[in-house]
């Protein structure tokens, strides 16, 4: 083997060595995140598998109606939240879950419960399930400091107080993007190997992108900040180029090219959806946590989302994510008509 192939080989990372890596640099650490993370990605592997199985839906019971034994069956979101919930619930180091299926919190039973909080969209990008486009989970994790005395009040924290977030993506690859308060990695999944394996470490989003992304068909009813922002994208009046649309109605894939290539991903408030459409706990704070830990921003049209309080759980935010100089565009537009106020 020459050098070359040997440093390839040696760098080979999975999922479960960096967690594992990154565990021995917390001294305390009893290894429950490591655990935890491990049942997160367990519900990962088998949303992938299911939904790779999509297409085939009606014939193997995923189709959402009755099959032929007169048995009904379970659509893929609602057997994607069964799964982690299950994977939650019996890693033994949750308390509290929030899943966007879900109208109550789930209080895990005194005998299976740790401390951990996780708010999640265990299948983001419904309408996109039925034509094989890429769908996704999106996960955020906070920590409770007494787990014997809990309460809805230790998910409604400011997602700048959650320990990790991260999401997964169903596409031509299944990807997992993990950040844990130090910096984005992300993953591939080798089907054959049934292992993510690191191939894509430190994630920096470029400082500005080429691309806006955004449901265009609520252009009628936009404010004026987000009206201005995109007609600069269009027909910028600098010289510089016009930026590209690209919107794929999933959030984890628009969020995910948007890290990786750079641009800007919204959805802002609109008149008909005063606080737009995507939620803050399991859609706006994750993402915005991975975003701003690749070092772009998120904007939720007034403040930073991270620093945002929420007070439902199912609680809605516009929001303005991506590379830190074009959230820094919008931003200025939603300044200027505060200034004209
Ligand atoms: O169809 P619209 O209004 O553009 O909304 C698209 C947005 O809705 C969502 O599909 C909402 O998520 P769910 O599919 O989990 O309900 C996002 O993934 C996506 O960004
Ligand atoms: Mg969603
Ligand atoms: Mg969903």
């Amino acid at each position: 083997m020459n050098h070359e192939a040997e440093a390839h080989r040696t760098d080979l990372m999975t999922l479960t060595r960096h967690v594992l890596n990154e565990q021995t640099k917390h001294a305390e650490s009893r290894g429950d995140f490591s655990i935890l993370l491990s049942h997160i990605v367990l519900g990962c592997k088998f949303v992938c598998s299911s939904v790779n199985k999509a297409g085939l839906a009606h014939l193997i019971g995923l189709a959402g109606d009755t099959n032929v034994q007169g048995e009904e069956q379970k659509k893929l979101d609602v057997l994607s939240n069964e799964v982690f919930i299950k994977a939650l619930v019996s890693s033994g180091r949750t308390c509290i879950l929030v899943s966007e299926e879900d109208e109550e919190a789930t209080f895990v039973d005194p005998s299976l419960r740790g401390k951990y909080c996780v708010v999640f969209d265990p299948l983001d990008g419904s309408s996109n399930i039925d034509c094989g486009v890429s769908i996704g989970t999106i996960f955020g994790i906070y920590v409770v400091k007494d787990k014997d005395n809990i309460s809805l009040e230790d998910v409604l924290q400011p997602g700048k107080d959650m320990l990790a977030a991260g999401y997964c993506m169903y596409g031509s690859s299944c990807n997992l993007v993990l950040s844990t308060g130090s910096g984005v990695n992300g993953f591939t999944l080798d089907p054959s190997l049934g292992e993510f394996i690191l191939t894509h470490p430190d994630i920096k989003i470029p400082k500005r992108g080429k691309v806006y992304s955004v449901n265009e068909g609520n252009a009628k009813n936009w404010d004026g900040p987000t009206a201005k922002f995109v007609e600069k994208c269009k027909y910028p009046q600098d010289g510089s180029p016009p930026k590209s649309l690209r919107y794929i109605g999933s959030m984890v894939a628009d969020v995910h090219r948007t890290l990786l290539y750079g641009g800007i991903f919204m959805y802002p408030a609109d008149k008909k959806s005063p606080n737009g459409k995507l939620r803050v706990l399991y859609e706006v704070f994750p993402m915005s946590f991975l975003i701003e830990q690749a070092g772009g921003q998120a904007f939720t049209g007034k403040q930073r989302a991270l620093d945002l309080v929420p007070t439902k759980i199912h609680q809605r935010s516009p929001i303005f994510l991506g590379s830190y100089d074009d959230v820094e565009e919008i931003k200025a537009f939603y300044a200027a008509e505060d200034g004209q106020a």
